[in-house]
């Protein structure tokens, strides 16, 4: 049954014309308890979503659409491991990867928990002699770099996490290549020694065109300068693909596997994690899975009242599909998760960018959320105007941290710089909820013709997830937090969140387009006409 024929679906639209006629600042009035009331705690996450446009009858309807799309049993039979990739017929569990030693989970009549502990041990034997100087490269030194070579779901994390965590790396310089663009190649390894560097290639089908030429190109390198013989020891790769690693000349027990029931965007937690592992340690690794696992727990017990990726997930629903809001910032207080707006962008972009259910029918209702963001504070001086007074719904997420790793005193020596960072951020939600009005500017002497351009319109939602502090285990928490939201969304809607065919049309027209941009190559008559007038002014600029 599609979303938009439950019962539930036509009550919440009828809903939204009530709420509309009360603002955020008219809710909190009428409810001095508010705050308290609407917010959770899962793990050591704090979550605020009081500052939404929603009251008690809001949530009463979306836990309603919540039973009606069955996202309980949803989530059930995601958890036990039931094929619930429909289009690709594969379970998803990277649930399990974060399960621990003595546990089990059975699919087709196997325990995974065991395959996972036995990668994660080979992944901290490895780490361990990376980190110890006892795995040495072709000329016997020890390793100072490792490069990590993959895209997608095969970089994002690992670059999310590894800056995330840097103040607890304490291993190798690690750093990241994606981009087939070559200046990415070419500017991580230029002060590069390749005695001294280790390349992590990661790539769950060893076959994305991207990682593969970027993985060639650095073999190349390594090998113009060492020999061919190096390439053993300085080449691991992380991937469920072992025929293609053996082509590649790695050998069998260099190769870190993962399963086809871990998508990419889903795999951070699995050996996809290999060279953050190798700059904090297998013990910190640990402490990032136990983050997930702990709220794993949560999402799979706590009741819906007072689940925070279920609240979470029906409230993006709520303004995706019901008040037609296209997108969402998110908004990290917290310099170190820089790239987390560009790592949840996949994880939702990828996951619930679809318009057909997992049965092929339409949706029927709009789908996905356009994700973008900005560690805070500077995101306020760049587009923190259009989200106090444009036209548009922009829901926000604001992360934050009560104790920073390091601080330093403010410009008036008595605050410290994380205090101020945290003040700005609890003070963006604030004007962003309740604003301020004509009476209030001017009665704060403004001129009555300066006053419309001051007023702020408020009634602007937001939700803030406050944790303790940024350590391996509150990452592993929030990104746990995000999955599970996410998957709530997909279950609501009915997609099959699991799958992303909408990027492969793309790939093999690259590929078809490849030969035209080679050296020979040039347009076509069969070429659309703004792609061959494109292809001839690239050869017109080359010539
Ligand atoms: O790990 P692989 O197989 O190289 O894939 C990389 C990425 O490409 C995609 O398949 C499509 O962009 C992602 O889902 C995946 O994370």
């Amino acid at each position: 049954m599609s979303v938009a024929d439950t019962s539930a679906w036509g009550a919440l639209t009828e809903h939204a014309d009530s709420i509309a006629t009360r603002s955020i600042r008219e809710l909190f009035a009428a409810d001095s308890g508010r705050g308290a009331a609407m917010s959770v705690r899962a793990g050591d996450l704090y979550i605020d979503y009081s500052k939404h446009r929603i009251n008690g009858e809001t949530l009463r309807l979306l836990h309603l659409l919540a039973r009606e799309t069955h996202l309980f049993e949803q989530r059930d039979a995601m958890l036990r491991g039931d094929r619930i990739n429909v289009s690709e017929n594969r379970s998803v569990l990277h649930t399990a990867l974060r399960r621990r030693r003595d546990e089990k989970l059975f699919l087709d009549g196997h325990d995974v928990v065991q395959d996972v502990h036995a990668v994660l041990d080979a992944m901290g034997d490895f780490t361990d002699r990376v980190r110890d100087g006892s795995w040495t490269g072709a000329d016997g030194g020890a390793i100072t770099t490792v490069v990590n070579i993959g895209i997608g779901g095969s970089d994002l994390g690992p670059v999310m996490v590894h800056r995330a965590l840097r103040e607890y790396c304490d291993g190798p310089d690690v750093r990241f290549v994606s981009n087939v663009d070559p200046s990415d190649l070419l500017s991580t390894l230029a002060d590069l020694d390749p005695a001294t560097t280790l390349f992590v290639v990661v790539s769950k089908t060893f076959s994305t065109f991207e990682t593969m030429a970027n993985a060639h190109a650095a073999r190349r390198w390594l090998v113009d300068e060492l020999g061919e013989d190096a390439v053993g020891k300085h080449f691991v790769a992380v991937s469920t693909n072992a025929d293609l690693v053996a082509e590649f000349g790695i050998e069998p027990s260099n190769v870190f596997g993962f399963w086809d029931w871990v998508g990419g965007r889903y795999s951070v937690g699995s050996a996809v994690g290999l060279s953050v592992m190798a700059a904090i340690g297998r013990e910190r690794f640990a402490e990032f899975l136990e983050g997930f696992r702990i709220v794993d727990e949560h999402f799979a017990t706590a009741p819906i009242q007072s689940n925070a990726p279920v609240i979470l997930g029906l409230l993006s629903v709520w303004y995706a599909s019901v008040l037609d809001a296209d997108a969402r910032a998110v908004l990290p207080y917290a310099n170190d998760l820089a790239r987390l707006p560009a790592y949840l962008q996949q994880l939702a972009m990828e996951s619930n960018g679809k318009s057909v259910r997992g049965d092929g029918k339409p949706v029927g209702v709009p789908t996905g959320e356009v994700i973008w963001g900005e560690a805070g504070t500077n995101g306020q001086h760049a587009f923190h105007q259009l989200l106090h007074q444009g036209t548009r719904l922009v829901p926000a997420d604001f992360i934050g941290f009560a104790r920073a790793g390091q601080d330093v005193a403010s410009s008036d020596g008595g605050t410290a710089m994380h205090e101020v960072l945290t003040a700005n951020m609890f003070a963006q939600s604030r004007v962003l909820a309740f604003g301020k009005t004509r009476v209030e500017v001017i009665a704060d002497g403004v001129d009555p013709n300066l006053a419309p351009h001051k007023v702020m319109p408020g009634d602007r939602p937001s939700t803030t997830i406050l944790a303790p502090e940024l350590s391996p285990s509150t990452l592993g928490q929030i990104i746990a937090l995000y999955e599970h939201q996410v998957f709530v969304q997909g279950a609501v809607w009915g997609i099959d969140s699991f799958d992303q065919w909408g990027v492969e049309l793309g790939k093999a027209s690259a590929v078809e387009l490849a030969p035209a941009l080679a050296s020979g190559g040039g347009p076509s008559d069969a070429m659309d006409s703004s792609t061959r007038e494109l292809v001839a002014a690239f050869w017109k600029e080359r010539a």
